[in-house]
């Protein structure tokens, strides 16, 4: 059986907020295997997006055991983890986060550029990712000259461009209205399949969560 690409193990994360202590997480374990498409639920405040940063190696302070791809998280420096992050990560957040001055397959060139892959196959692999995204007319728009949806979807593509082993997405698509939310979540889902990554999606939409491979719910601090 291959390696998870992510293991945690008794992760938990405790904040000081006006003297009082809040312990969010108490011992979360969770394993996600390659390509496999996980949703993570909770309601708002119980942790979703704390989880998603620690297993995204963005902040510390945190007690418990992550491994990504087999390594233990602990033992690698700041420069290790933001290897880690770009060579088998991917982000993808409820706002698109896109650098404003560049146009969309630029966004998606540039983290390849940063990863050392040759501009000609970074190019590429942009547009053929915006492609499968159906952006194939918009490559050279501005981020501001893109509706919220094509704006979300530029980010997804951003966020596999490097073809992680993990995307880790914070309600991907908690901006949109309903409509294009559906439509850019399948579209969502089907790249990530397609390209074989495996994804843990916080959202508080059961409907979405239900069409991923496998649920789990945060509550009281411990996954269920
Ligand atoms: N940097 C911080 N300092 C203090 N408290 C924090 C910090 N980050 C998060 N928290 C607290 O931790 C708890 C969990 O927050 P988190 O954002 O992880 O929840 P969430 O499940 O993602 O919520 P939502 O669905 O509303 O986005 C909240 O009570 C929040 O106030």
């Amino acid at each position: 059986m291959s390696s998870p690409v992510v293991r945690i193990i008794g992760l938990t994360r405790s904040f000081e907020q006006g003297g009082v202590r809040i312990d969010v997480l108490r011992g979360v374990d969770l394993t996600i295997r390659p390509g496999e498409i996980v949703a993570l639920l909770g309601p708002s405040g119980s942790g979703k997006s704390t989880m998603l940063q620690a297993i995204g190696l963005l902040e510390g302070g945190f007690g418990g055991k992550i491994e990504i791809a087999g390594t233990d998280a602990a033992r690698l420096g700041k420069d290790q983890r933001a290897a880690m992050r770009r060579d088998h990560l991917g982000f993808v957040y409820q706002f698109h986060h896109l650098l404003p001055d560049f146009t969309a397959i630029e966004n998606v060139i540039l983290p390849q550029l940063v990863a050392d892959v040759p501009r000609e196959a970074a190019e590429a692999r942009a547009r053929e990712l915006l492609d499968a995204l159906g952006l194939g007319a918009r490559l050279d728009h501005r981020p501001s000259q893109l509706s919220g949806g094509e704006q979300q979807r530029v980010a997804v593509a951003r966020a596999l461009a490097n073809k992680p082993q993990m995307v880790l997405a914070d309600e991907p698509t908690g901006n949109l209205d309903e409509a294009t939310a559906n439509k850019v979540f399948e579209q969502f889902l089907q790249l990530v399949r397609g390209e074989g990554s495996a994804a843990l999606v916080a959202t508080h939409n059961e409907r979405l969560a239900a069409s991923m491979d496998r649920v789990v719910r945060l509550h009281e601090g411990v996954l269920q």
